[in-house]
């Protein structure tokens, strides 16, 4: 990894602004997905350095653009700030872009900060199995990535208001009839497990349109572990919701369930992750190496 700067919890903490936002206990717990804790430490130790960094980012965009605007002799408006978020299913993409929402928006109150996540531009279920592609969900051929980069091409043109197709977690399915909005935000900050891939063809991707990008690491067996036990909470938190798509396993037999999602995990997203997501690696402006318990013990900034 000769073209990242790496440091460690203690290096990049160091390296933190001195506009320290205070975050309450209670408002972390708003951030996280289902019932974890998220230490009070990470967000001194790491987001403080962490959004600084993408402020500075931002601010040498704008003064970029208005500069080139200057040059040129137009007048336009200014383009959101693009972050994009990748990494395996269940390594904490979600929490973790719910954080910086949280962080950039407790710090630089002025600025409107959008979040969402690419799952609402996979086919619908009916849809993949009339393409038998259900075996193949979150797989590049999954989603459509025409549909996302379109809407992509419309955040950055500044449209005022675009919808996008919204997933739900407990239906394992696209929201039939509900939409998200973007409504020209200065940051936008999307998270997904193909937000780094490269298209098949010459089409523009995802990460064309990021001014920065996040890659969460963690080894294979850590990922596997965060997601059994998300599966697990998932299940327990809907054994009570008939129209719940995890309400027959939660209500059969444990071991069954469990080897579902064993199953899923082994044939689905870790063949995902190996053949499609980890190879995106190399592309993020920053790479965030998780260890045990969700610890970020590695930061890894791209130079070049
Ligand atoms: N920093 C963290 N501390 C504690 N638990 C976390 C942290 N980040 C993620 N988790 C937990 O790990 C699981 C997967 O995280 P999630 O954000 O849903 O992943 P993804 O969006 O990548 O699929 C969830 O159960 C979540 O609550
Ligand atoms: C929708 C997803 C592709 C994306 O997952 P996420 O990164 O949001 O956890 C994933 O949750 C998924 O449905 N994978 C297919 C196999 C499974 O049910 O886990």
């Amino acid at each position: 990894m000769k073209n990242y700067l790496s440091f460690n919890r203690n290096e990049w903490a160091a390296l933190a602004p001195a506009n320290r936002v205070q975050v309450s206990k209670e408002e972390l717990a708003k951030v996280k997905s289902l019932g974890d804790v998220i230490d009070l430490t990470d967000v001194h130790e790491i987001y403080t350095t962490l959004v600084g960094y993408l402020h500075l980012m931002f601010e040498n965009k704008r003064h970029a653009q208005a500069d080139s605007m200057r040059f040129l002799h137009k007048t336009t408006k200014t383009a959101p700030f693009i972050i994009g978020i990748s990494g395996s299913v269940a390594v904490g993409k979600s929490t973790t872009a719910r954080l910086l929402q949280l962080l950039l928006s407790r710090t630089y109150p002025d600025l409107k900060i959008h979040l969402m996540t690419t799952d609402g531009f996979l086919y619908n279920n009916a849809e993949l199995a009339q393409r038998n592609l259900m075996p193949r969900k979150g797989f590049p051929e999954s989603y459509n990535m025409q549909l996302l980069s379109d809407f992509l091409s419309d955040v950055l043109a500044g449209k005022e208001d675009i919808v996008y197709p919204l997933y739900s977690q407990e239906l394992s399915d696209i929201v039939p009839g509900k939409y998200g909005h973007v409504k020209r935000p200065d940051i936008l900050i999307m998270e997904g497990i193909n937000t780094l891939q490269l298209p098949e063809s010459g089409q523009m991707v995802t990460s064309d349109f990021f001014d920065f990008s996040i890659y969460i690491d963690a080894k294979e067996d850590l990922i596997e572990s965060w997601y059994m036990q998300r599966f697990t909470k998932i299940m327990e938190m809907n054994k009570n919701k008939p129209d719940n798509f995890y309400y027959e396993l939660a209500n059969g037999p444990r071991t069954a369930a469990l080897q579902l999602a064993e199953e899923t995990w082994q044939m689905v997203n870790l063949v995902n992750l190996r053949e499609y997501i980890a190879p995106t690696k190399t592309r993020a402006s920053l790479i965030l190496h998780k260890t045990t318990g969700h610890v970020i013990d590695r930061i890894l900034l791209r130079r070049f």
